[in-house]
């Protein structure tokens, strides 16, 4: 048989189930998935192949999972930093979004998104925004991998005057996106349970349960909202909601910083998912999120950087690090959130919380080819007794040097192949000039 692809010649991490580091190994890629995993040594014939990829001894994994981001808020990167989410949100990103967030400016600062996240080794994401459609044109072009919910909330928003019309718009691109690409999968997400009526809720996740959706919300994120939610509706957000019947195994909950031992109980009982996404709450000063809890309850939890504006940055790696170390220093107890599980949250976790476990997030024979190689020749990775601990606490985005998403090269030697980022650059830059002009 000829394959179509071999990777050889690094290690890899499979991040299987089982873990399994081949200190030498090669990878064969056929039709797009992944054909075996094996062994490799120097004296190894390799079978035929259409395309050979020597890893030169660096580290080969799967490709990371994002579990959570607004793509065209690369476009804010910076923008309003060191502000609570309640006045950043209210007194800056919606008007922010309201001026500048257009068809237009979705798509560049989606492709720059884009960019970022293949650069930096991430080769599925979720995302959740408005004028999607542009999103998933960038997508499309990217050649990245990712689940594209379009927002629904009950005020005015880009591309959606009337909040009468926002689940019929959210499925209007559902439509459109559904069956096109083998990398596009749509989805729906609701703002939140604050910004979105019951009625909205139930229309939207029923819309989104009879064809089969991942149906997205941000859920308990501040301290100020859990308690403003209590005191209008007498009940958490995580009750409400299960008493909506919006909660199953195709929900993902972004953050759930604030959910207490009933809401874990509640959520663990429905069997949606969580995305955690610490960077971004220790930004914007939310809270942390009580994953802990949330693994000891059996649910599953993704891992998420959330949008440029609060993060700043779409680097997966290094929202490892923190997730690691986080999570330690508020317990106290350096176990907690050991180097494994965080991985696990990065690629398979992450792949199961967003419904595509079956496909993606570790190196096994029949998934999708997803896989990164990693530059390990550099001064602060060396030594490596262990690359779990590399990957979590050493590496960042930028020693990503190769990226293969569904048995295409999209990322060769640290360039990306499917967007030219200088024309890209000058195009955001336009934007930003005006930004600048009007806002600063
Ligand atoms: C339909 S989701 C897009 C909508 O959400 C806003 N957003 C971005 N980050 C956050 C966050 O951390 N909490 C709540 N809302 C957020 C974004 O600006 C879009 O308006
Ligand atoms: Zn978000």
């Amino acid at each position: 048989m000829t394959y179509d692809m071999i990777v050889y010649n690094g290690l890899v991490v499979t991040v299987n189930p089982d873990f399994d580091i081949l200190k030498s190994g090669m990878i064969f890629i056929h039709d797009g998935r992944i054909a075996g995993v094996e062994q490799y040594d120097p004296d190894t014939v390799l079978p035929g192949s259409r395309e050979l990829i020597d890893a030169k001894g660096g580290l080969i994994m799967p490709g990371l999972v994002n579990t959570h981001t607004h793509i065209p808020m690369t476009l804010f990167r910076g923008l309003a930093d060191d502000i609570a989410l309640d006045v950043w949100l209210n007194e800056y990103i919606f008007p922010a979004e309201a001026k500048y967030i257009n068809p237009e400016s979705v798509f560049y600062s989606s492709l720059l998104a884009c960019a970022e996240m293949l650069l930096s080794g991430t080769t599925t994401c979720c995302d959740g925004y408005f004028l999607e459609d542009e999103v998933a044109k960038s997508v499309d072009i990217s050649g990245i991998r990712a689940v594209l919910g379009h927002g629904v909330i009950d005020f005015p928003a880009p591309g959606v005057p009337n909040p009468s019309d926002n689940v019929k718009t959210a499925l209007a691109f559902v439509h459109k996106w559904q069956d096109v690409s083998p990398l596009i999968t749509p989805s729906i997400f609701c703002h939140s349970p604050y910004t979105c009526s019951a009625d909205t809720l139930k229309k939207a996740k029923n819309a989104a349960r009879s064809r089969g959706l991942l149906f997205q919300i941000h859920a308990a994120e501040t301290k100020n909202e859990r308690d403003q939610f209590l005191y209008k509706n007498k009940m958490t957000s995580a009750a409400s909601m299960n008493e909506l019947g919006i909660l199953d195994e195709n929900t993902l909950l972004v953050h759930g910083v604030w959910f207490d031992e009933h809401d874990i109980d509640i959520v663990a009982k429905s069997g949606a998912r969580i995305s955690h996404n610490p960077e971004s709450n220790m930004k914007l000063a939310s809270g942390i999120a009580p994953v802990p809890d949330f693994l000891k309850a059996e649910i599953i939890v993704g891992l998420g950087t959330d949008g440029c504006a609060s993060n700043n940055n779409l680097d997966l790696f290094q929202e490892m690090d923190f997730a690691a170390k986080l999570h330690k220093v508020n317990t106290l107890d350096p176990r907690t959130a050991d180097a494994k599980t965080i991985l696990k949250m990065a690629t398979i976790e992450g792949a199961k919380a967003i419904g595509l476990g079956s496909i993606t997030g570790s190196l096994e024979k029949g998934k999708q080819a997803d896989i990164i190689i990693l530059n390990t020749s550099s001064p602060h990775l060396f030594p490596m007794y262990n690359p779990v601990s590399h990957i979590v606490y050493s590496i960042t985005g930028s020693d990503v040097r190769d990226v293969i998403v569904r048995g295409r090269t999209v990322v060769r030697n640290r360039k990306l192949l499917t967007i030219n980022t200088d024309d890209l650059f000058d195009k955001i830059q336009v934007f930003a000039d005006r930004i600048c002009a009007e806002s600063l």
